[in-house]
């Protein structure tokens, strides 16, 4: 079976978890792409009912407007969300706003920790995720490792304004680094207006250790490590059918 079905399948199989009255996370790429058409069959033949969308990019925003999904912004949501109730009352971390969110991922090591960013929509991916009951990414088999960064880079989004000095500061942590480019030949600017650098550390011996030294840095963003604790389950599809792996 050639990737593009083995990523529609494990898409597929995740969308089976929406349900109706649903807030839904739409992740951003190829293989999320697949839930999104998928979602927005179901809304049209009457199968899913009163569902919003909290897009995960401009380019997933555009996609799910032109299917129909009926979509909220993140700050939207969690007015609607918090109508009448005092903030100060409300824990958000223990209230995720939305339901169920499905993603993509360009690794996932035998932990289920995650490369996220081929697409450039890992600073708003986290956050959605992090606001998120259930994070359910959806990979073909070939995106797990043993290791992170066996199989890809680390994408790090950084201001503009700091760009040279967060090349310098990932060297000095033993990548090797690649500015993002766009088709037009220009660098690559996210939906926030960032640049990001494709940093290889060749296999990450502790991701936890690594995520914690690109937080602490100023002029970071936001890097496409997720920690396993971001997520609940990996829908992973293969020519031998779908596992769903799960957090222990
Ligand atoms: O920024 C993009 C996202 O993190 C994607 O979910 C990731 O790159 C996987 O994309 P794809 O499903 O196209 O391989």
């Amino acid at each position: 079976m050639d990737y593009s079905r083995l990523k529609q399948i494990a898409a597929e199989k995740a969308v089976e978890e929406v349900k109706d009255g649903m807030f839904v996370g739409l992740g951003t790429g190829s293989t999320a792409k697949f839930a999104i058409i998928k979602i927005a069959k179901k809304i049209k033949d009457g199968h899913l009912k009163n569902i919003y969308g909290i897009p995960t990019s401009k380019k997933t925003e555009e996609l799910a407007a032109g299917l129909g999904i009926p979509l909220l912004s993140l700050n939207q949501l969690f007015k609607l969300r918090t109508k009448n109730v005092e903030r100060r009352t409300l824990n958000i971390e223990r209230t995720k706003l939305i339901d169920i969110t499905i993603d993509g991922a360009d690794e996932v090591d035998s932990d289920l920790n995650l490369i996220k960013g081929g697409g450039g929509a890992l600073l708003r991916e986290k956050v959605i995720a992090q606001n998120t009951g259930r994070l359910l990414i959806v990979v073909d088999k070939t995106k797990l490792s043993s290791r992170l960064g066996e199989k890809f880079f680390v994408p790090v989004e950084v201001l503009q304004f700091a760009l040279e000095s967060e090349i310098n500061f990932l060297e000095s942590l033993g990548a090797k680094t690649d500015i993002r480019k766009s088709d037009d030949g220009g660098f690559f600017v996210t939906d926030e207006g960032n640049y990001i650098i494709d940093a290889n550390f060749g296999k990450i011996e502790n991701p936890a250790e690594l995520n914690s030294l690109l937080n602490e840095r100023a002029g970071i963003v936001e890097h496409g490590i997720f920690l396993n604790k971001l997520v609940d389950s990996v829908y992973c599809s293969s020519n031998d059918g779908i596992e769903i792996l799960s957090v222990s």
